[in-house]
């Protein structure tokens, strides 16, 4: 299929230099975190995916907003440092903020700016209906990723609420725009969230080569395990930080995790006397788990970067390898209500483990505690 100019080529997912191109571009509220933009990147790609496989939009590219002040990372990375992005481009064609900037031969100005707010009632007549409103009061507090030679001609605020393809109803209103930007896009919903077309999606999400080599390495040389799903390990994403003081209702406390860990070896694979454990804790709370699990009788790893290793990926890259190194495990447990947490569920979902395996958490020391909902791959 040929856009309407000629220019573009659905299957080859490319179009010519200087082509009738546009771009969709998106932000998503800063402090959000790593995992929780993932799955807006899920929204957006789905949401022109599945236009184009309707012979729609052929000419437009997504545009992949560098990872930017995110919560105690570096700034302005771009994807490639943490995904493969020719796997992404498998299933809808994006490009990097970084090219789009320097492919213009002047500096980059959006057409037109969407600012999306959440209506103050969601719930007219006790109902949530998707929809927009234009309205005139609003302020754009994003930074262009960072970029301070990014401008806008024109900002328009839209309270927004519903599924993200109603976007397409806004973009429709200037059909000659060329860059069309949204700010707040984890407002709008998933269209088909837990779909085959979800998962199709979410299996283009391959991480960079680098990180998942250095995450195949760690396991064979600690874990002892060089196959895809590893029968040598149990593995614990211990969220820590902001969910251990705010969220003591769903977390253990630091002395009541290693009796957990312990009781859910036993339960589970009793054979397994290794651990791993990801997590964002302080120093001294990963000694202090570190040496009641030993007492226990384990043997505990965590993935501790050199200096050299934490210049390379930077946090974002050592989340990740913490994150591949849970998903291989023979048994995962995960913090209640962390997307980091659902993140690795989902690796393990399309690496094929029973889910029986992936879909455990810690519980308060209560010990009492609701399982975590399974989002089971459809293949
Ligand atoms: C309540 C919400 O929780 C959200 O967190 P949640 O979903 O766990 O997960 P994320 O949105 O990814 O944010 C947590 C951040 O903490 C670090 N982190 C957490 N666990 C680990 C780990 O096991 N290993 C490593 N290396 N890093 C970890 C990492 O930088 C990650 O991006 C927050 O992002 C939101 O801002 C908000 O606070």
């Amino acid at each position: 299929a040929k856009d309407d100019n000629g220019f573009c080529d659905a299957s080859a997912k490319h179009c010519k230099p200087g082509s009738g191109e546009k771009f969709l571009m998106y932000d998503v509220n800063p402090p959000e975190g790593f995992n929780l933009r993932r799955d807006v990147y899920m929204r957006f790609a789905i949401m022109l995916a599945e236009t184009q496989k309707m012979g729609k939009k052929i000419n437009w590219r997504l545009v992949l907003p560098p990872w930017h002040r995110l919560y105690h990372w570096k700034s302005g990375l771009p994807w490639n440092k943490f995904f493969d992005v020719n796997s992404l481009k498998t299933y809808v064609p994006v490009i990097e903020l970084q090219e789009v900037v320097s492919n213009s031969i002047t500096p980059l100005k959006i057409d037109r700016l969407y600012v999306l707010q959440n209506y103050e009632n969601a719930f007219e007549d006790g109902v949530f209906h998707d929809k927009w409103t234009i309205t005139d009061d609003c302020k754009y507090d994003g930074l262009f990723w960072g970029y301070n030679n990014i401008t806008v001609k024109e900002t328009v605020c839209v309270n927004f609420q519903g599924k993200i393809s109603k976007l397409w109803e806004l973009i429709a209103l200037h059909p000659k725009d060329k860059y069309v930007m949204f700010s707040h896009g984890e407002i709008p919903l998933h269209t088909s969230y837990g779909t085959k077309t979800y998962w199709d999606c979410r299996k283009s999400m391959k991480f960079n080569t680098g990180l998942v080599k250095t995450a195949k390495n760690f396991i064979l040389q600690f874990l002892n395990c060089k196959i895809e799903k590893c029968t040598t390990y149990l593995s614990v994403h211990w969220r820590r930080r902001d969910f251990a003081y705010s969220r003591g209702k769903d977390v253990p406390s630091l002395q009541g995790t290693a009796k957990q860990i312990d009781q859910i070896a036993k339960d589970n694979v009793p054979d397994i006397k290794t651990i791993f454990i990801a997590t964002d804790a302080s120093e001294t709370e990963v000694r202090t788990l570190e040496n009641d699990l030993k007492e226990l009788g384990y043997k505990v790893n965590f993935f501790i970067p050199s200096k050299k290793e934490l210049e390379m990926y930077k946090d974002g890259g050592i989340a990740i390898i913490d994150q591949v190194i849970c998903s291989h495990a023979a048994f995962f447990v995960g913090t209640h209500d962390s997307t980091f947490t659902f993140r690795i569920q989902e690796e393990r979902e399309i690496l094929g483990f029973p889910s029986s395996t992936t879909f455990n958490r810690l519980c308060p020391d209560t010990g009492k505690c609701e399982k975590p909902s399974k989002w089971t791959i459809v293949n």
